[in-house]
């Protein structure tokens, strides 16, 4: 299928037939509009499995922002006035509207991230489970009574939404990404100004005109997209624009602490949800099929491509050459490779051939520096130009090698022998980076000592998927501020208002 008709265009054949093709406009969506940049231009949006073009988006600039902005501030006067039972009956029938079309979503996904259509499901329904968690919390945002020190006096507080947020999401996992932030901050009462990533604004795009069918004020939910190049000065309107009172990221350490900076002029609130660099640590006393089978799950979910894949792999050197062994075969069995629109597929290519050289540049480095390729994975000939097969790597150096301090953000896994606790903690809790961390053990004591020892926002213990929406995700050190998801998702869009009543 690929087609043309005014907005709605697919500019490639694909073995997939949209059921309603009007989730695949190519313009922003601001103040309840549809609209193309006011230049004209657009930006190109290429399949990964083979880097045809599929779409052009719209190519906004700081101007439509601005705009962007206005329109969320009108919306927000009229939203914040709703009950939180409204709130919570559109926030239910969003849900619906994008329950019915999660096979065009799921599609959408595939088509501009090259995640396998099995994987991509997965991630519309980690997104709208997100939703489903929000739904519930509109009508628990409670209050408190305070006792208070004066006698005639009595406190108590409030939760109000803080007014215009600002989102900015990333490309891996876009539908849950754009679900996790925008329904918190809807669910919350505020309003939203989504910038999504360059490489996948359809799948936004594809929310919104869900949204649209909903019913909330026109301004509620704002769509900017741009590209790497006007990233920058959307990014500018974003932080600086004084009527956003909320900026929340999903990104890079780097891009996040520039965001930051600027938003600490107008002393907005952020949430910055950064680079991970996960340790994966398997003691001596591990299960060692159960901590197999998490780090194929930790490591290779998505090709590698979360925040919170393992990135260093810590493997008691007693036990280092079973649990390579039983590695290896077990993703041998675990992978199916082909097109991306197979179902039976699992394992699908890198977003871009950005992302493949930064996974070929770690491999180069760290077989520069001693380490060896355990058994090449088989039957990965010709999967195109961005495909990556998980490769396991022996004899690693996570203080030498360039995976220790830098995200590889790819289904690499080094393997790094350790000879004791002490060793592997301090190893893990080098960096500045600290989301998330895993460890196999079957020790009890060692089990609280360590998930206590390590310095992330998120410990997996026993685990190789922390990922949930009831689950406070969340870094610490420079992987970020805030959480999201659970009940502290929603509270981080909301200010708590202290009332004190003299009687
Ligand atoms: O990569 C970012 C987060 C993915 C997840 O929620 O597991």
């Amino acid at each position: 299928m690929a087609f043309t008709s005014g907005s709605n265009v697919l500019l490639k054949n694909i073995p997939y037939q949209f059921k309603d093709v009007s989730l695949l406009d190519n313009r922003a969506y601001i103040g309840g509009k549809w609209l193309p940049a006011e230049s004209g231009a657009t930006f190109p949006v290429f399949d990964p499995e083979d880097n045809v073009v599929i779409f052009r988006v719209a190519n906004l600039t700081d101007v439509e922002v601005h705009k962007a902005i206005d329109a969320a501030q009108t919306a927000f006067l009229t939203y914040k006035e709703f009950s939180h039972r409204k709130r919570r009956q559109l926030l239910h029938q969003w849900i619906t509207v994008v329950k019915e079309n999660r096979d065009d979503l799921a599609a959408i996904c595939t088509l501009e991230l090259g995640k396998p259509i099995t994987e991509s499901y997965v991630t519309v329904d980690y997104g709208l489970s997100f939703l489903e968690w929000f739904e519930g919390e509109i009508e628990r945002l409670y209050g408190e009574t305070i006792p208070a020190a004066r006698e005639n006096n009595r406190i108590f507080t409030t939760r109000e939404p803080q007014g215009v947020v600002a989102a900015i999401t990333p490309w891996n996992s876009p539908i849950a990404m754009i679900l996790r932030k925008v329904g918190a901050a809807i669910a919350a009462g505020c309003t939203v100004v989504l910038k999504p990533a360059p490489e996948t604004p359809m799948c936004a795009i594809a929310i919104a005109k869900l949204f649209e069918r909903v019913g909330y004020p026109a301004g509620t939910l704002n769509i900017v997209t741009g590209d790497a190049a006007s990233s920058p000065s959307i990014g500018n309107e974003l932080c600086r624009n004084k009527l956003v009172r909320h900026l929340s990221f999903t990104g890079s350490t780097a891009v996040g602490k520039f965001l930051n900076g600027e938003c600490g002029k107008s002393l907005k609130k952020t949430s910055m949800e950064l680079g991970g660099n996960a340790p994966f640590i398997v003691f001596e006393d591990a299960d060692i099929q159960k901590a197999v089978d998490g780090l194929i799950s930790s490591k290779f979910r998505s090709s590698g491509q979360t925040c919170v894949c393992a990135n260093r792999v810590f493997v008691h050197r007693s036990i280092m050459s079973e649990f390579a062994e039983k590695l290896n075969a077990t993703q041998q069995k675990t992978f199916v490779y082909g097109s991306v629109w197979d179902p039976k597929v699992n394992f699908g290519p890198l977003y871009s051939s950005r992302g493949l050289e930064k996974v070929q540049k770690h491999l180069e480095d760290a077989l520069a520096n001693g380490a060896t390729v355990f058994d090449k994975t088989s039957n990965t000939e010709n999967q195109g130009p961005n495909f990556f097969p998980p490769t396991i790597l022996l004899d690693c150096n996570a203080e030498t090698m360039r995976f220790g301090s830098e995200e590889t953000f790819g289904p690499l896994a080094p393997l790094v022998p350790f000879d004791s606790e002490e060793e592997v903690l301090r190893l893990a809790n080098t960096y500045e980076s600290g989301l998330a961390s895993y460890f196999y053990t079957e020790n009890i004591s060692r089990l609280w000592r360590v998930a206590e020892a390590l310095d992330t926002g998120m410990v997996g213990v026993r685990v190789g998927l922390v990922s949930a929406c009831e689950q406070p995700f969340g870094g610490v050190k420079e992987s970020g501020i805030g959480r999201e998801g659970s009940k502290f998702g929603v509270e981080d869009y909301t200010n708590v208002k202290s009332i004190t009543v003299g009687i």
